[in-house]
């Protein structure tokens, strides 16, 4: 399967209160990969909303994919999110088995790009591109180097970071996959407008849903 899409994070301070509604509206714009995010200590809390999202996802057909936990993923039979610093990548595919979807975040190296390609990830993720509100303090990426990792890779390629419907054209000219969205996506005021910016960004990716 080709990845490429729309890729929605949840974010449980954004979504406190409307979490369900907010990320069934994003799925009925059209979500090629769903990540729960939740950098919470509360296990049993993270487990029950991930079923609940893993029920969602398989009604709309999204993937679910954990952020940062292995186990969790593992448990649930979906994909992981890992980041430089989450546990390496080789012990991840032979728990989660090799159709299970692993990303890895290459901030804006092509060499750990190149390397997570090596160890099995199934995306790359550059970013930040834009100023985040929900990861401030992320390294920067420029259009330059996803321009240069799209002629170098052949893994499809993922874009985050203050991601919008504004903003995002360039990435997807410059190479970019799956755009990564938390706040450009479920900082809307109503689930009508979360489904519209689904379907925009959809657009800009000229995928018919
Ligand atoms: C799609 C995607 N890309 C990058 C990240 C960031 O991962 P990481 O660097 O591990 O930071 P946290 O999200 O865990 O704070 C991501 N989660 N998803
Ligand atoms: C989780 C995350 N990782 C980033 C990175 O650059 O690695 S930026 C980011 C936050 C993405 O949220 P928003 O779309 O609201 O900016
Ligand atoms: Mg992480």
């Amino acid at each position: 399967m080709k990845l490429r899409g729309l890729y929605a994070i949840t974010d449980s301070q954004l979504l406190a209160g409307k979490f369900l509604a907010y990320v069934e509206a994003a799925l009925d714009g059209g979500v090629t990969l769903l990540q729960y995010r939740d950098k919470s200590s509360d296990e049993a809390r993270r487990l029950r909303e991930a079923e609940k999202l893993r029920e969602l996802c398989s009604r709309y057909k999204t993937q679910l994919i954990i952020n940062d936990d292995a186990e969790l993923a593992a448990r649930l039979g979906v994909g992981v999110h890992l980041g430089q610093t989450d546990g390496p990548l080789t012990p991840a595919r032979a728990l989660l088995g090799s159709r299970a979807i692993i990303g890895a975040t290459c901030h804006s190296q092509i060499e750990l790009a190149e390397q997570a390609a090596k160890e099995g990830a199934s995306y790359v993720a550059f970013g930040r591109f834009f100023n985040s509100n929900t990861k401030p303090g992320a390294p920067a990426a420029t259009l330059e180097m996803l321009a240069q990792a799209r002629a170098r890779l052949q893994l499809p390629i993922c874009v985050i970071g203050g991601i919008t419907l504004e903003n995002a054209e360039p990435l997807v000219a410059h190479g970019a996959d799956l755009l990564a969205v938390v706040h450009g996506l479920f900082g809307a005021d109503s689930t009508q407008e979360v489904t519209r910016r689904a379907r925009a960004f959809n657009d800009l990716l000229k995928i018919s849903v």
